[in-house]
């Protein structure tokens, strides 16, 4: 899959209001916070689940009820539409 242009990663990310992409260019990253552990970990299940089925894998870090999620494709050197697919379900697994 190749890298989509920055112009392009623009343009989706206004459907993900919540994620920025990195000043390098190179990832798009979101911090989610949760009521507490067992919601955040509820989320980071429901995520590498479909991770998992996607063949695309979240760079992440949780402390308690917070989770930074970074999402790039090392295959492709930068962000691709599996990045803001993957995105995606994260907004949606983080309110389910
Ligand atoms: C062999 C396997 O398909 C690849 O290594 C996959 C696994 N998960 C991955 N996850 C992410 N985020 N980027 C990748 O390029 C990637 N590649």
């Amino acid at each position: 899959m190749s890298k989509l242009e920055k112009s392009a990663i623009e343009t989706a990310l206004k459907s993900l209001p919540n994620w920025e992409l990195a000043d390098d260019g190179l990832s798009i990253g979101r911090v989610y916070m949760f009521g507490d552990f067992n919601a955040a970990f509820g989320f980071m299940t429901r995520v590498a689940l479909m991770a998992d089925k996607m063949d695309h894998h979240p760079e992440w870090f949780n402390v308690y009820n917070k989770v930074n999620v970074t999402l790039t494709t090392h295959d492709a050197g930068g962000v691709t539409q599996k990045d803001i697919d993957l995105a995606t379900f994260c907004d949606k697994a983080s309110s389910s």
